[in-house]
């Protein structure tokens, strides 16, 4: 069911402080911010040669990242992404199997503008997971 791992993302409080840590003392290539409402987050997207890392400030009031960020003030990873070919297969494939789709089931789209999906933390050995389309 699941492809290539597609981000991993770390959950921190100063965005811009975050990526030049990644920009200055890595090297990394840092990509712009991304507002994204509907999550309640802003996204900064790292480029690595195999995968990419996704830095992640808490947007509006009920963002799930500034939740987070109470039991983890310094950060921390929050999720990993891995890609499917088929989102609502993998996602009817793994409600069957008694795993927890979070929100209400249904795909919304992500930072890439492709559909995506979470599923609970307590399912998969303590790690949020997130489902990416390709
Ligand atoms: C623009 C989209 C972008 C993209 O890549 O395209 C994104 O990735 S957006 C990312 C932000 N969106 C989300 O995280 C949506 C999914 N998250 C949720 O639905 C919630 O955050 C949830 C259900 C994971 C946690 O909700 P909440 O914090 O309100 O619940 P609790 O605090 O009661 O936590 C329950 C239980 O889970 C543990 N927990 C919470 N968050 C995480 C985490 N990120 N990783 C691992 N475990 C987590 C928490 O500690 C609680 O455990 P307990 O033992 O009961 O204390
Ligand atoms: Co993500």
């Amino acid at each position: 069911m699941i492809g290539r791992l597609n981000h991993v993302a770390i959950a921190v409080k100063d965005l811009e402080k975050a990526a030049s840590v990644y920009k200055n003392a890595l090297g990394a290539k840092v990509g712009p911010p991304l507002k994204q409402p509907e999550h309640g987050v802003t996204v900064i997207f790292i480029e690595l040669p195999n995968t990419k890392i996704e830095l992640l400030e808490p947007l509006g009031e009920n963002s799930p990242i500034a939740k987070f960020l109470e039991k983890a003030p310094d950060g921390g990873i929050h999720h990993v992404c891995y890609e499917v070919e088929d989102i609502t297969a993998a996602r009817d494939q793994l409600k069957s199997q008694g795993a927890r789709v979070l929100g209400d089931g249904n795909p919304k789209i992500g930072a890439h503008g492709k559909p995506v999906l979470f599923l609970h933390p307590k399912d998969f050995c303590g790690t949020l997971v997130e489902l990416e389309q390709v």
